[in-house]
């Protein structure tokens, strides 16, 4: 079939978040043909399978179906048994919809300083009052109608009502409140500290609502100037001199196949936009010159400046009456947001979400957990090619917590969340308190599946039983000897424990960052466009210059709701692909 497409006007290279918006938004005009490639499958209302439907997202993102099987990262540079440096399985979607159709669907925006930052970092166009206009626009927020929200966007955003939260989670707020840590309603209004109850992206009937479902309705797929393919591989762009002129595309089992466009939009994530830029010879010239690639554009910041939020938590036991009774609701249901102690905080720089359950599994069920994370991230990281054969993986390197502040910001979150489940009032409540982490260990036990089922199951009925000894089950099968009194009393044995248990949250963003045309390390203009380059754009997670102090779903589908209207404003001034 790709053997006989015609030349189009936008060729979308990735059906995620961003590359929903922009199919959707780009076919409204009747006169322009939009063809949407996707490496992974077809989803839409009718057909999303359970695991992803479900308001409880817990599963989506464990089915390798759903992302790309062979994605590794480093996380933080810290050693495995073998003293390499770990390699993680780095979960990113790989069906129409992306990191929306298998993320924990919830709903942050950031502080609006976040996008006046972008604009201080060179980002032309870029400012909070622009965002706030772009998450009204994609939003029809079910809870509240101000100034902050919108009533009719694709995108349902809702809390969960006081009446769903688990009774864990109302005790870790009334705990937080107590402790003089203000009650809110809403955390995507003004930027405040305080404690706010969970939003999420689900629809009316309790559905998740992917980008792929939210934007590319019946309706829009039926547009006759909009082509959405699936099973089908972006290889590498196609050029003429300085000008972009496609990209060569393989659908599943065919050979490659070029196709010709007018302009092209890259939104294949945070890892793989840079990696197609890079293997079709845009980036460090030397850098693709050792991988035999011929350096076409030679641009040093593709693949630099990776960000992520850096996680930690601490769990406790929950007894029968405070677990979580319907387990298809969604089990992050409150969040703390707080400004750390170090000398330039920005405001509300760190952000902890509280667990009714902390997995689909038994022993999920039975923990509580506070998730702690910085949210306004100064590590960096790069993504760099291993080989040209667009098959092979890029080698992923976050170096969390490389920047001391996020060290200390994170031990800081640790010392909170362990201080605050330990309450007297909690206590009383609550089984023992310990650390937890999301290691490759925990992965592989809590993997679907019969045998890891039935172990887990008998060692959560364990728990139950053990009485007083269940401290001594937790210390030695769950945390394998790591004592959190230890870790307390021990500033440098908490940084160890840190340095090696720190996850990300999938917030892979950043590598094709956005600045001023003389900032050397600036990839894509305030528009998305590839600096240096005639019809290229890059308009996704991976042109924001610096981390929002949220989850990167909203603000990925802001960016990409901004970035159509750029373009659509470009087409109308004469100035398409230039
Ligand atoms: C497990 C998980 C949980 C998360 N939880 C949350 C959350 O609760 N809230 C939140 O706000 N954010 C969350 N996120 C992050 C959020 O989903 C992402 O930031 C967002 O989806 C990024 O959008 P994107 O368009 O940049 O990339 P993506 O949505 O990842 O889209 C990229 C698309 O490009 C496709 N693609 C890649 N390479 C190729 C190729 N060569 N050819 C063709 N297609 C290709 C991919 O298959 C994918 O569909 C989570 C992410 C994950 C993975």
């Amino acid at each position: 079939m790709t053997r006989n497409i015609q030349a189009v006007d936008y060729l979308i290279l990735g059906g995620g978040s961003a590359g929903c918006v922009l199919a959707a938004r780009l076919s409204e005009d009747p006169s322009k043909t939009v063809l949407l490639i996707e490496a992974g499958r077809d989803i839409t209302r009718d057909s999303m399978p359970k695991d992803i439907r479900a308001r409880y997202p817990g599963l989506a993102y464990l089915d390798r179906a759903n992302i790309w099987p062979t994605l590794e990262a480093r996380i933080s540079g810290a050693p495995d048994t073998k003293g390499k440096q770990a390699l993680r399985l780095y979960e990113q979607g790989r069906v129409l919809g992306g990191g929306s159709a298998i993320n924990a669907m919830v709903a942050n925006r950031g502080a609006l300083d976040d996008y006046d930052e972008w604009g201080r970092i060179g980002a032309e166009g870029w400012d909070g009052e622009t965002a706030l206009r772009y998450f009204r626009k994609l939003e029809r927020d079910v809870d509240f109608d101000n100034e902050y929200h919108g009533k009719d966007g694709p995108i349902p955003v809702r809390r969960l009502p006081a009446n769903k939260v688990s009774p864990f989670v109302q005790a870790v707020k009334r705990t937080l409140v107590a402790q003089g840590y203000p009650a809110r309603d809403d955390q995507n209004g003004l930027w405040e500290d305080g404690v706010f109850p969970s939003c999420i992206t689900v629809s009316d009937d309790g559905h998740r609502v992917p980008a792929s479902v939210g934007y590319l309705t019946d309706e829009v797929r039926a547009r006759s100037n909009l082509t959405i393919q699936t099973g089908t591989h972006a290889l590498k762009l196609t050029f003429d001199g300085k000008r972009v002129t496609g990209a060569v595309v393989a659908r599943d089992g065919e050979d490659p196949c070029p196709i010709p466009a007018g302009e092209t939009l890259v939104t294949m994530g945070g890892i793989h936009s840079c990696a197609l830029l890079l293997r079709s010879g845009i980036g460090p010239a030397e850098e693709l010159q050792s991988l035999g690639i011929c350096s076409r554009h030679d641009l040093a910041g593709v693949g630099k400046n990776l960000m992520e939020h850096p996680l930690i938590a601490v769990s406790t036991y929950l007894p029968p009456a405070l677990r979580m009774q319907d387990l298809e609701e969604h089990h992050d249901q409150a969040l703390l947001r707080y400004t750390s102690s170090i000398s330039d905080a920005e405001a509300g720089d760190m952000h902890c979400a509280i667990l009714g359950r902390t997995a689909w599994h038994g022993i999920g069920q039975r923990l509580g957990t506070i998730l702690v994370w910085v949210n306004k991230a100064f590590s960096r990281g790069e993504v760099r090619l291993r080989s040209a054969d667009p098959r092979v993986e890029p080698e992923v390197d976050f170096r969390l917590l490389s920047d001391p502040r996020d060290m200390e910001r994170l031990k800081e979150g640790f010392r909170l969340a362990a201080k605050i489940l330990s309450n007297p009032d909690l206590k009383q409540v609550c089984g023992p308190v310990f650390p937890t982490s999301y290691s490759e260990r925990v992965k592989r036990v809590s993997a679907p599946g019969p045998w890891n089922a039935f172990q887990l199951r008998l060692f959560s009925k364990m728990l139950d039983w053990a009485g007083p000894l269940r401290n001594l089950l937790i210390h030695t099968v769950v945390t394998k000897g790591i004592s959190l009194r230890k870790l307390l009393a021990d500033d440098r044995g908490l940084e160890g424990f840190i340095g090696n248990s720190v996850s990300g949250v999938w917030h892979a963003s950043g590598t094709c960052r956005m600045g001023a045309p003389d900032d050397p390390m600036a990839v894509t203009d305030g528009g998305g466009r590839v600096l240096g380059l005639d019809g290229l754009r890059v308009c996704d997670s991976s042109i924001m210059p610096s981390i929002p102090r949220a989850n990167t779903n909203l603000p990925t589908m802001m960016l990409a709701e901004r970035l159509a209207d750029v373009i659509k404003a470009n087409e109308d001034a004469g100035l398409s692909g230039t």
